[in-house]
């Protein structure tokens, strides 16, 4: 048999996910596999996101690696993942998820409580800086991309008081030891789907699909993205605007059931809708959608820029 090719961007982040999907799949399938670089234009292109197409850059060029055969699965950052289907692509596996907090890396190994008035704190996301806001602790909230390293640089340079970041993507590349807060799902909702990655192959290739699945899916992590990702898409929100959410496979009364908390804000922080919810693991999707309907009849509606005025975006 050939040998399966596992396509993957450039970044640090990306080919350490990759490289751990790669791995297990060598394990657990006993096949040979081999890492494909595919760059992508939001690899190389430093203009704001939104000039060229928003997140989804990231994500299509693998998919386009995927469908021309060039590659046979592709690995992305579930958040980072339109939350609309790809025709021709399936979603196999979303494998066991990495703690989804966001995290804090503050100088002098502060925590976003002992940073006083005026601080500079960076992030690229309106989801962060509409929560930090919403805090109200007098942070100076500047708007920040690049890489993982680039991003904590800026703290250690002393350009930014702090910064805010994934802790899966620390976690991932091994460095956890610039976190010096990870930040309670009560103060800062992550991104939906943020921690978890997303196994893609082609559908023309029901084998791959189902062996690749049946290798790496964690139905608990895939129920709690299910309805997150439901719940989003429902808010209409896209990937760009201010939805937190985090969803929770749960001990309840009777048996497991999936908790799914969410906050819709406006970019400024001032106006928040938060609801949670709970309902069976097999109705994920439902719980979701139906978590979501009720936030907009609850006002979310009003809160969300139009599509047209969806600001720069990285999750
Ligand atoms: N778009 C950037 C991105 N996509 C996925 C992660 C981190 C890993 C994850 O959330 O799964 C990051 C970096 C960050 O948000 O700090």
């Amino acid at each position: 048999m050939t040998a399966l090719r596992v396509g993957t961007r450039a970044s640090l982040l990306a080919r350490t996910q990759s490289g751990q999907v790669a791995d297990l799949l060598r394990e657990r399938l006993g096949r040979e596999v081999e890492l494909v670089d595919v760059t992508t234009e939001g690899d190389v292109n430093r203009a704001p996101l939104a000039s060229f197409g928003g997140v989804g850059v990231f994500v299509g060029a693998l998919r386009q690696a995927l469908l021309e055969g060039r590659v046979d699965v592709a690995v992305h950052s579930l958040k980072d993942l339109p939350t609309a289907p790809a025709e021709g692509i399936s979603l196999v596996a979303v494998p066991p998820r990495e703690d989804p907090r966001d995290a804090v890396s503050a100088r002098d190994g502060l925590t976003l409580g002992e940073l006083p008035v005026g601080s500079s704190i960076g992030t690229g996301s309106p989801r962060r800086a509409a929560q930090l806001h919403a805090l109200g602790l007098g942070l100076d909230v500047r708007a920040i991309r690049g890489n993982v390293d680039t991003r904590l640089r800026k703290v250690t340079d002393g350009h930014l008081d702090a910064v805010v970041l994934a802790r899966a993507g620390l976690a991932r590349i091994g460095r956890l030891e610039a976190v010096t807060e990870s930040l309670d799902p009560l103060q800062m909702l992550p991104a939906p789907g943020q921690g978890a990655l997303a196994v893609e192959c082609r559908t023309a290739d029901p084998e791959t699909c189902a062996a690749v699945g049946a290798a790496l899916d964690d139905p608990a992590t895939r129920a709690a993205v299910t309805a997150e990702r439901s719940l989003l898409s429902t808010l209409e929100a896209g990937c760009s605007a201010p939805v937190g959410a985090l969803a929770e496979v749960v001990e309840g009364e009777d048996g497991e059931e999936l908790w799914l908390r969410a906050v819709v804000l406006s970019l400024d922080g001032a106006l928040t809708v938060r609801q949670s919810a709970s309902g069976p693991v097999s109705a994920a999707a439902q719980l979701g959608h139906d978590l979501a309907r009720q936030m907009l009849e609850d006002g979310a509606a009003e809160l969300m820029p139009p599509p047209s005025a969806t600001p720069e975006h990285e999750p």
